[in-house]
């Protein structure tokens, strides 16, 4: 059967596809390898998110026996000013920073309501933070 461009738009990058186009074999080398940098970050960013939802839990607990509201809107526009200067600084869309800020944060506000439900017991969580 006959390529068409638009057949090999929607080409997947394996190494069949490479072997049988030997001229895009380089590119297929370097996107094996950037992709191996993503994995990487991917592992880090995962292990990033359970630390903080572990001490965002620990927050909860305590404000949860302290007789604190789950939410914070002081600290959370501190968080909103600090992550658009910090995306600015580093390269990155100051939304897609905020779109991370919302989601973390409004996850563990969740937890938060579910600990002070529980009376602050953090066992509620379970194994997930
Ligand atoms: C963790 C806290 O509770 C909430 C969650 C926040 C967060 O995930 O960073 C920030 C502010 C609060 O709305 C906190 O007050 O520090």
């Amino acid at each position: 059967m006959s390529e068409t461009s638009s057949d090999w738009q929607r080409t997947t990058i394996d190494s069949a596809q490479a072997a049988a186009h030997p001229e895009t074999a380089q590119a297929v080398a370097r996107i094996k390898a950037l992709r191996q940098s993503i994995d990487n970050i991917d592992s880090a960013v995962i292990s990033l998110l359970a630390e903080r939802f572990k001490t965002t839990s620990q927050v909860g607990v305590l404000k949860a026996n302290a007789g604190f509201a789950p939410e914070d809107m002081k600290r959370e526009d501190y968080q909103i000013e600090r992550l658009h200067r910090i995306a600015i600084e580093a390269g990155l869309d100051p939304e897609i920073a905020e779109k991370y800020r919302e989601f973390v944060v409004t996850e563990a506000k969740k937890r938060h309501q579910r600990i002070a439900e529980a009376g602050g017991d953090p066992g509620v969580l379970d194994v997930f933070a």
